[in-house]
């Protein structure tokens, strides 16, 4: 994410490409560790689905992708599954860790959030479900501000204009790449009031979405080629936040912190009653899970 992310003068002037100019395409190998486990993911699967007679498909997402490739009519590929679990996984994860950054620094938010989620699941001993996301409008609006603030994907998929175009007094030229800024446009003093501010309010006050049909706002991209995993995404971000919410009493370690962009963070987060712990290392925070 963070070299996709990255600027990159070649993505302006294109002839600088075989250059590298800032070395992204070498620190990138990577990419083949990380495809490398997803092949073996599938190809164990594939394995276990052909020798396995009793084998029952558990319908997550890996023999969903499988079944449909299985269909003569079906164009999924295994390459195609790839590029669904690269740019499925780093997108997601990378949302629900400013979430979680966010809310560590904004604890009344956090709480506003569990008390709500508390509200529609009573005093069951059951988890946060799928069914209860259109059930809370405060965890929804959390999750709008952190992509508002932190867009997974900053300028979108660059695009290329088909015809000549004018847009607002600016000539676009047939060819020319485009690229949007997200982070900028979440930052636009003109469509949000104190833009850099982490207010998941404002998305309780005004109708804005991220499905594509607000221009202000389009974290998953518009139009046909908008992001395909946004259904996937969306029930994900709000499913493992609200859980982490409902289940976990959030501390920062140590003491307190005063701004959220640092890279470590050292966050405690345990269950109720439980003394088993587990610490998982993410680019943005440090979580102590006890379980
Ligand atoms: C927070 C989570 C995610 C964000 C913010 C996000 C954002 C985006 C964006 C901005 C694009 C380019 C759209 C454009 O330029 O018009 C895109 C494309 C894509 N996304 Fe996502 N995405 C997320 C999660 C996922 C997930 C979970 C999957 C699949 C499991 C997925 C699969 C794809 C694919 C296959 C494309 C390429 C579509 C095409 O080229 O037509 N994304 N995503």
């Amino acid at each position: 994410m963070e070299i996709a992310g990255a600027p990159n003068l070649a993505d302006y002037f294109p002839v600088l490409r075989p250059l590298d100019p800032h070395g992204l395409l070498r620190r990138s190998k990577f990419y083949k560790k990380l495809l490398a486990i997803f092949e073996k993911h599938i190809s164990e699967r594939l394995h276990v689905r052909s020798t396995s007679s009793s084998y029952a498909s558990s319908e997550d997402l890996t023999d969903l992708l499988l079944n449909i490739g299985k269909d003569q009519n079906s164009s999924i590929s295994l390459n195609d599954m790839h590029d669904l679990f690269l740019v499925g996984t780093d997108t997601t994860s990378n949302t629900l860790e400013w979430a979680m950054a966010e809310l560590i620094h904004n604890l009344e938010k956090m709480l506003k959030a569990r008390a709500e989620i508390k509200k529609v699941i009573g005093n069951d001993e059951r988890a946060f479900e799928e069914s209860d996301i259109s059930r809370v409008p405060y965890l929804r609006a959390i999750i709008k501000e952190t992509l508002r603030l932190h867009p997974p994907v900053t300028f979108l998929v660059p695009h290329k204009a088909i015809t000549d175009v004018e847009i607002k007094g600016y000539m676009v030229p047939k060819d020319a790449q485009i690229m949007c800024n997200m982070w900028a446009m979440g930052q636009d003093p003109n469509v949000w009031s104190d833009p850099q501010r982490f207010k998941p309010e404002r998305f309780l006050e005004v109708e804005i979405d991220f499905k594509g049909r607000d221009f202000e706002f389009i974290p998953f991209g518009a139009g046909r080629r908008m992001c395909p995993g946004l259904p996937l995404a969306d029930i994900m971000l709000h499913l493992m936040l609200g859980s982490l919410i409902h289940k976990f009493d959030w501390k920062i370690e140590g003491g307190s912190f005063s701004d959220p962009n640092e890279s470590i963070r050292r966050v405690s987060l345990s269950l109720n009653g439980g003394n088993r712990q587990t610490e998982v290392n993410s680019a943005r925070i440090h979580f102590k899970l006890s379980i």
